[in-house]
């Protein structure tokens, strides 16, 4: 393990993420406008997102020696990017500025009423990150502790950077977001498989599975351990010691959900990465997600782990 020690004597693990990221620009509106109308919002933010980009910070916050490997555009959203991940404490030596592509964004609008909203994703840099990309980062990989990978990039790269890690005897975690099928072959590469329930029974093909129906047939294709998550009801943990469900936390308040799958996956892969069993880190995880509700944003509202470990001592 490449792991080095910390002034509180805890080891520091090294995550390395490869994955997307994005700007997020969401606007209130009173109604979400029809095809042909325009409609004024009373509020604009403009906030650091995308899923890769996300987990990298959760995993940052919570002490781990982090690596992100990535494409922004080589434009001003792309520069404001990699100074958060710097900010944050995050490697960018792998964060790739792209002259040929723009940096990703998803334009959010949200019924301020009814909070719906509606969202075009243009991922620019993120469609270009390539397995020679990956491939250039191969050496911090091979001795990483932990890789972590979604699905926002494309899956030739998702499966380079899963190979590589695979073959170093590397621990593997893919948060399979956004929702679609993925062929066996890559699913043979993860260790830890991080699903919602939609994308869980996504990936069985079977809508009318159980969690644990889904994590079953999850294993059946070679996936060793499944943690699905489960909004406020936790996460249920499905490996060769069995299956548990463990229950969420209560959030101190609940404001904005946006983000919480990545704080779960980033917390995850910090505490198996120092050597928590999967049931103690899925523990870990939705103490840390559950504190990530209580903010706003994605990449904000991440706790740190003092935050964490004061919730994890009541
Ligand atoms: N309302 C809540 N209160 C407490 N914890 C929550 C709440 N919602 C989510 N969580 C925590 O976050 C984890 C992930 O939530 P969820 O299952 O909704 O993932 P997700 O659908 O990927 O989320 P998102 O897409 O909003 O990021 C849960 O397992 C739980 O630990």
């Amino acid at each position: 393990m490449n792991t080095s020690n910390r002034a509180d004597g805890r080891t520091r693990p090294h995550v390395v993420v490869v994955g997307s990221s994005n700007t997020d620009m969401t606007a209130r509106v009173a109604r979400l406008p029809g095809p042909g109308e325009t409609v004024l919002s009373e509020r604009f933010e403009m906030v650091a997102g995308g899923k890769g980009a996300n987990q990298a910070v959760a995993a940052a916050r919570l002490g781990a020696q982090v690596t992100f490997v990535a494409r922004v555009g080589a434009d001003a959203l792309g520069a404001q990017a990699i100074a958060g991940f710097q900010a944050a404490g995050i490697d960018t030596a792998y964060v790739v500025q792209d002259s040929g592509a723009p940096t990703g964004i998803a334009l959010i609008g949200v019924d301020a009423a009814r909070g719906e909203n509606s969202i075009i994703v243009a991922p620019g840099a993120n469609a270009h990150l390539s397995p020679s990309d990956v491939e250039a980062a191969s050496e911090v990989i091979r001795n990483a502790d932990i890789v972590v990978c979604q699905l926002e990039t494309p899956l030739e790269t998702v499966k380079t950077a899963l190979r590589i890690a695979w073959e170093a005897g590397v621990l593997t975690v893919l948060n399979p977001a956004p929702a679609q099928p993925l062929p066996a072959d890559l699913l043979a590469l993860v260790d830890i498989l991080t699903p919602n329930e939609t994308e869980a029974v996504l990936l069985v093909g079977d809508t009318d599975a159980s969690p644990e129906a889904a994590a079953q047939q999850l294993h059946a294709l070679g996936v060793s351990s499944v943690v699905v998550t489960l909004g406020a009801a936790g996460a249920l943990v499905s490996n060769a010691d069995g299956v548990v469900v463990v229950a969420g936390r209560r959030a101190p308040t609940v404001v904005d959900t946006t983000g919480a799958g990545d704080c779960f996956t980033g917390a995850l892969s910090v505490a198996l990465a120092e050597g928590k069993d999967l049931r103690r880190a899925a523990e870990f995880a939705g103490a840390a997600a559950s504190l990530s509700v209580a903010k706003a944003g994605a990449q904000p509202s991440m706790p740190t782990r003092a935050d964490v470990d004061a919730i994890l001592k009541n």
